[in-house]
């Protein structure tokens, strides 16, 4: 390992821990996920040693709907590591320096929403983010740092990079167990064919894991709102927004070009959706095949069950497949089939298989899949997508640069 771990901290300290407790938020409650099950290993290993913890975390960012406080995270991750965690609704304040000082060993603290203090978003360099108020106000109640935010990992941020120059750093348990599995597929090769299911929201990150890993990928198959842009661009009209959405339109006018450009030098290795499924009159779920759509006049919530139909047999021929994002909106179970059967499609396989995203590693225990059939599910997504395409993450250096 190029960095400290936990290993190499003598017990009994007082120590700041960045987590990634960033979770999907609906209608204000903020739902359990995997982040919370891994990162209360690194707690309350910390916690049982008689460290004093204290837990760094962010929520959504200003202005978006999930911004909110991390009050119900306490109680989240207190049922995870199965000790109570205490709250402050302060980050750096004299608030917060005082919950922290009244802390006896083995106990854990949590503070509020890193990003509601003005130092923490904007990237800037560790030698800048070290220096601002919030890195040395806070630093100096501590004896160490540990980040165990391995899905922050990409972000400049004063919580990731600030406090390694601040305080000796260290990485946590989901850290160190990330970074060896993402690092090491992207130094591996396979004999066999390698395909891609590659969904979700954010088409820049499908982009940018389809046009570096080009030479690495024998297939992608695309699903969700990436997938419905690439049919924009293979000529369907779809792919738009309708009804006041605003997830297709502003990326579209950012991505196009290089959505059109990949289509056309990488298309035999591209295969889309064949048919959509959508909700009907009744408030079923209805499907409609691509080249029936003369119109797009409501959402498109998922690939159909003929989408599927292809998908799998491409994937039992694979001997290495990788997921990144959702092939639909599968928290609504009519929504689940693209991504549910792609996912039964991979377990059924003893191919290497990763699927990775904060959100899309949410689905297989919400539909009762088995993680040991996966070779490793991530609870990353930028983060990931950067380790499988070689990039270095900002996080992991300055662990490296401490150490
Ligand atoms: N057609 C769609 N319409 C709405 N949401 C979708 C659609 N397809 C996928 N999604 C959503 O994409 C989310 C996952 O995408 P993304 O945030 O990119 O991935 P991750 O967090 O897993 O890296 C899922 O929560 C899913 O609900
Ligand atoms: O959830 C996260 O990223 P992800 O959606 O890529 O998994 C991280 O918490 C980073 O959050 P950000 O993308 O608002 O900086």
């Amino acid at each position: 390992m190029s960095f400290n771990t936990i290993d190499d901290l003598d017990p009994g300290q007082r120590v700041l821990v960045r987590l990634d407790l960033n979770s999907p938020v609906e209608d204000g409650t903020v739902q359990d996920n995997r982040r919370f099950e891994r990162h209360a290993e690194t707690v309350r290993e910390l916690a049982e040693r008689g460290d004093r913890v204290v837990c760094m975390a962010h929520q959504g960012r200003p202005g978006d709907d999930d911004f909110v406080s991390l009050r119900q995270h306490a109680d989240i991750l207190a049922e995870h590591v199965g000790r109570d965690v205490g709250f402050v609704p302060d980050t750096y304040g004299p608030e917060a320096i005082e919950a922290i000082e009244a802390l006896d060993a083995g106990e854990i603290l949590l503070l509020e929403n890193v990003r509601m203090c003005e130092d923490e978003l904007p990237e800037a360099s560790p030698e800048t983010k070290a220096d601002t108020e919030f890195v040395q106000t806070l630093a100096p109640a501590f004896d160490a740092y540990v980040n165990d935010a391995y899905s922050a990992a990409h972000r400049k941020h004063a919580s990731i990079v600030g406090f390694p120059l601040a305080l000796p750093a260290y990485a946590g348990r989901v850290m160190e167990s990330e970074y060896e599995a993402n690092t090491a597929i992207a130094e591996r090769d396979f004999d066999g064919q390698v395909t891609m299911v590659v969904g979700g929201t954010k088409a820049s990150d499908v982009i940018s894991v389809m046009e570096a890993l080009d030479e690495k990928v024998d297939q992608f198959l695309l699903g969700g709102i990436a997938g419905e842009l690439f049919l924009r661009a293979a000529g369907y009209p779809v792919g738009e927004d309708v009804e006041g959405m605003d997830l297709f339109d502003e990326q579209w006018e950012r991505n196009a070009d290089t959505i059109r450009s990949v289509l056309d030098e990488r298309g035999d290795a591209i295969t889309l959706a064949s048919d959509l499924a959508y909700e009907d009159a009744e408030g079923e779920r209805a499907e409609i095949d691509v080249e029936a759509i003369e119109e797009k006049t409501q959402g498109f919530l998922d690939v159909g069950s003929e989408t599927v139909e292809t998908y799998a047999p491409i994937i039992h021929e694979s001997e290495a497949v990788f997921v990144k994002g959702a092939l639909g909106l599968f928290e609504d179970e009519r929504f689940s089939v693209g991504t549910v059967g792609v996912l039964e499609a991979i377990a059924e396989t003893d191919c290497f298989s990763v699927v990775g995203g904060g959100d899309t590693s949410r689905a297989i225990e919400m539909y009762g899949l088995d993680e040991a059939d996966f070779s490793h599910v991530s609870i990353a997504g930028g983060a990931y997508i950067r380790a499988l395409t070689g990039e270095s993450l900002p996080a992991v250096d300055v662990l490296e640069d401490a150490a």
